[in-house]
């Protein structure tokens, strides 16, 4: 079959024009009650949360208990939430805080994840192929409010509506029901319109206030409210750059949101930005691969203060795999280390390329940060990228299969992690450098799910907080906070629990970098969900907050300030 078509919508030129639609704003049409109502989870479960004696926490009481799907093979009597179906479309409630949360912690943390993983009797193969679910906690004078909502995007309306899946997911793809649908569903992965909005992946705030949940699709960029949650609409990008993919983590700063789209024709990728307040992505320049036979999938990248440094790993998007029906081991990628791994530079204020180095093989979802480094004349001899390596080794991909998830609980299962430390030379030299910027013992020989303080975006940093493991495991179950200073690390864990991803919240007025705390959303192990609070220095809990029910495990979040 030629995928010519399918290519030319993969391509990032100045054609085809987006697709641009309107989501209805609706937030009605979810017909189908739930198996219990919240009250009775909530009854059923009251002992379990009633109030610690430190608590200063009023009751929480589900304030909103809409009926969304029938929410799947939850058991509420005391296992992991993690790796669950949330059990409702929608709550919001106070909850009970134990320990005190600083009075300066003023305004919203959201986190995105995929926490719907089944329709019906249909359960979902992969981590990633999960309907959005987004968690707001939101901090005042030291009280803790709290919700979660399902993100209304085409794919999850659909899959109401129809009770299956319509769209093609991470690793699902759906099954015509009849010949029509079948030659409506080949005609429709040319166009693209068969892959999936469901913005699962993260939750940025734009310069300009606007909040968006993401996913690697472009089409998947849908505008929520960061107080009631409500999905506002497809976000449309007013330009005419085309493509379908992009990085499902943009580098977003008050002035700008900067993306990079893979181009699966020519393989490369074009570095693009988009002013706040704007809709309009412009190119900034364009890094074509030096491997092939396509790009390597760049789930994030990573800039410095100058430089946009752009990841080609081996592990590459594979336009075969992308039409499929069933998935491939490596799903839509193909690993191919004969192609080489590289690092490529690229000047913010040119678009030139300014380095091209190839590095050892590298496995990465997450860049943690990069900067530049200078000689005693101040002048620039190399750029620093790290980031959460997996020793070259893609099995991490089949570790998150629901099943392996659901099913290893006591085995060590969870494959080597590292923080991978780039060093590329900006002198010539053909090749840089991979190396572990501390001892992989340090955090358990897990890295994944990373943040830092903000204010050091691009520059020249010292702690990296992300998830480690405390062995035997079979996902990242401690919060670590990396010294990459000391080469030392602090971890935080609590038998059977998964914290998310560490979200670091700096202190107003701080002036050290770790000045602040560190937020994180917890499934433990008696079914239960908590926001931890942990101090930015010591790493120590400071508070929990505890929610009425447990959480499937999320992906990532962002800081909204009080207005
Ligand atoms: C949740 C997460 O981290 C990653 C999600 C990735 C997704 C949803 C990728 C989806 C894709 C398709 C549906 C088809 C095109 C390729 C690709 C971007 C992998
Ligand atoms: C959750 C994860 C990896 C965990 C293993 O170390 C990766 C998530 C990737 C997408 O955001
Ligand atoms: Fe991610």
């Amino acid at each position: 079959m030629s995928s010519f078509s399918f290519l030319s919508s993969l391509q990032s030129t100045a054609s085809p024009p987006n697709c641009r639609f309107h989501m209805s704003t609706s937030s009605s049409g979810f017909g189908r009650p739930s198996f219990d109502s919240f009250d009775t989870i909530c009854r059923r479960r009251r002992r379990a949360w009633e109030p610690a004696k430190a608590s200063v926490g009023v009751e929480p009481r589900p304030t909103v208990s809409v009926g969304p799907a029938e929410t799947g093979p939850v058991d509420c009597g005391g296992k992991l939430a993690a790796w669950t179906s949330v059990r409702q479309e929608r709550w919001e409630g106070k909850l009970v805080v134990e320990g005190d949360v600083p009075l300066w912690l003023n305004g919203t943390y959201l986190r995105n994840g995929p926490g719907l993983w089944h329709i019906d009797d249909y359960n979902f193969r992969h981590l990633f192929d999960g309907y959005a679910t987004v968690v707001r906690v939101y901090f005042e004078q030291g009280r803790v409010m709290a919700s979660h909502r399902q993100v209304e995007s085409e794919a999850y309306k659909a899959a109401m509506k129809k009770r299956r899946l319509c769209y093609r997911e991470f690793s699902e793809v759906p099954k015509p029901a009849s010949f029509l649908e079948y030659v409506g569903e080949v005609a429709s992965l040319f166009s693209g319109a068969s892959l999936t909005d469901n913005s699962n992946t993260g939750v940025v705030r734009l310069g300009d206030g606007r909040v968006l949940c993401l996913t690697e699709t472009i089409k998947g960029s849908i505008q929520i409210d960061p107080d009631t949650l409500e999905t506002l609409g497809k976000f449309v990008y007013e330009d005419n750059l085309g493509g379908l993919i992009h990085s499902a983590h943009p580098i977003v700063t008050e002035s700008e949101f900067l993306t990079l789209l893979p181009d699966l024709v020519r393989p490369g990728y074009l570095v693009v930005t988009m002013a706040s307040g704007t809709n309009e992505r412009r190119v900034m320049g364009r890094v074509n691969c030096r491997g092939g036979p396509a790009p390597g999938w760049v789930h994030s990248f990573a800039v410095t203060e100058r430089y946009v440094v752009v990841p080609e790993m081996p592990l590459r998007y594979c336009v075969h795999n992308l039409l499929r029906a069933e998935p491939t081991p490596l799903y839509k990628f193909e690993w191919h280390p004969e192609s080489g791994s590289y690092m490529h530079v690229m000047s913010r204020a040119t678009g030139k390329i300014v380095a091209s180095v190839e590095v050892p093989p590298y496995v990465t979802f997450h860049f943690i940060n990069a900067y530049e480094e200078v000689d005693e004349d101040g002048r620039i001899t190399g750029i620093v990228a790290d980031c959460c390596e997996h020793n070259a080794d893609t099995s991490i991909l089949e570790l998150l299969r629901l099943q392996n998830l659901r099913s290893f609980a006591d085995h060590d299962a969870l494959p080597d992690a590292r923080v991978g430390r780039f060093r590329i030379p900006l002198d010539g030299r053909p090749r840089g450098e991979l190396h572990a910027a501390l001892d992989p013992e340090e955090h358990g020989r897990g890295m994944d799910m990373c943040s830092i303080n903000p204010v050091y975006l691009g520059k020249k940093y010292r702690y990296a907080y992300a998830c480690g493991a405390k062995r035997p495991c079979n996902f990242p179950n401690t919060l670590t906070k990396i010294d990459l200073v000391e080469r030392k690390a602090k971890n935080w864990y609590e038998d059977g629990a998964v914290p998310s991803e560490p979200f670091f919240v700096a202190r107003p007025g701080a002036t050290e970098e770790d000045d602040g705390v560190v937020i994180s959303i917890v499934s433990d192990k008696n079914g239960e969900g908590y926001a931890l609070v942990l101090d930015g220095v010591t790493f120590e809990e400071i508070a929990r907050a505890k929610f009425p029910y447990g959480l499937p495990y999320g992906l990532h979040g962002c800081w909204v300030p009080n207005k």
